[in-house]
């Protein structure tokens, strides 16, 4: 970690989270400004350029600088996760989140969520393929969704199964659709499937459990 990240360590007075999560639906399309977008979009290419890179000598040497200057320029501008823009920006893939392979929802209903998601070359896995744990990290997120719909409330994943059925391509819009299955007091039954058209390319079983006021 470089001196601007050591600087960058920034509290804020309201507490703003509750159970382990943000206590308001903190909804926001302003932090960040209108080209947020655009920049977590050249954070993802940065990612996946670097995965299939093999520079020079000189060429690291130089990117070593470059990426050291960025660094010390963003770390100044760091804020603790209830305040930053990943994660609440609803108008941008994956709510402006580029730890996550980019998603849009496109249905959200008694059906559950439904989005249109692309694994990037950052994703890859081996053989142009995604690596299995983005896959799970993309149910995680969906499936955390479907449950938040199904109970209007916070939930952690308590246990998610993945059945990898058929490989999932990078570059490719796929279809993630995560849905309660059935919920029993705190439980929430959450299944999913990921599809390739009309190729089934994974399915999930994953418990969510509704989190008790306060709880961590
Ligand atoms: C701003 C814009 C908004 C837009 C719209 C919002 C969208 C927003 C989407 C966010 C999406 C994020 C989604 C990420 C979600 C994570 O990734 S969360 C991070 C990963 N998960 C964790 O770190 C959880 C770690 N584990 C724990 O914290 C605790 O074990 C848990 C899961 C909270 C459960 O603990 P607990 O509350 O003490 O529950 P406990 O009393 O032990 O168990 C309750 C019941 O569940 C059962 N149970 C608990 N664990 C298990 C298990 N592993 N297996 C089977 N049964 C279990 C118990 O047997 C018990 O059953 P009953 O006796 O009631 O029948």
């Amino acid at each position: 970690m470089s001196e601007a990240n050591d600087r960058a360590v920034e509290t804020v007075d309201e507490d703003p989270h509750e159970g382990g999560f943000r206590a308001h639906a903190a909804i926001t399309t302003d932090r960040g400004g209108p080209r947020y977008g655009e920049f977590s979009e050249q954070v993802r290419l940065l990612m996946d350029n670097a995965r299939y890179a093999c520079p020079d000598d000189e060429l690291v040497d130089e990117l070593i600088e470059s990426l050291k200057a960025l660094n010390d320029r963003l770390a100044d501008s760091r804020i603790d996760e209830w305040h930053s823009p990943a994660g609440t920006r609803i108008d941008l893939p994956s709510r402006g989140n580029i730890t996550l392979p980019p998603y849009v929802v496109t249905e959200v209903n008694d059906n559950g969520v439904v989005a249109e998601l692309t694994f990037r070359d950052f994703h890859l896995g081996g053989n142009n393929a995604a690596h299995g744990g983005h896959v799970a990290v993309a149910f995680d997120d969906v499936g955390g969704f479907a449950s938040a719909v199904a109970i209007q409330h916070v939930s952690r994943t308590a246990y998610l199964t993945v059945q990898y059925r058929s490989i999932t391509p990078l570059n490719t819009p796929l279809r993630i659709h995560a849905w309660a299955d059935r919920i029993e007091g705190r439980k929430v039954f959450i299944k999913g499937t990921l599809y390739d058209g009309d190729r089934l390319c994974a399915e999930m079983d994953a418990l969510f459990i509704k989190l008790n006021p306060g709880q961590a």
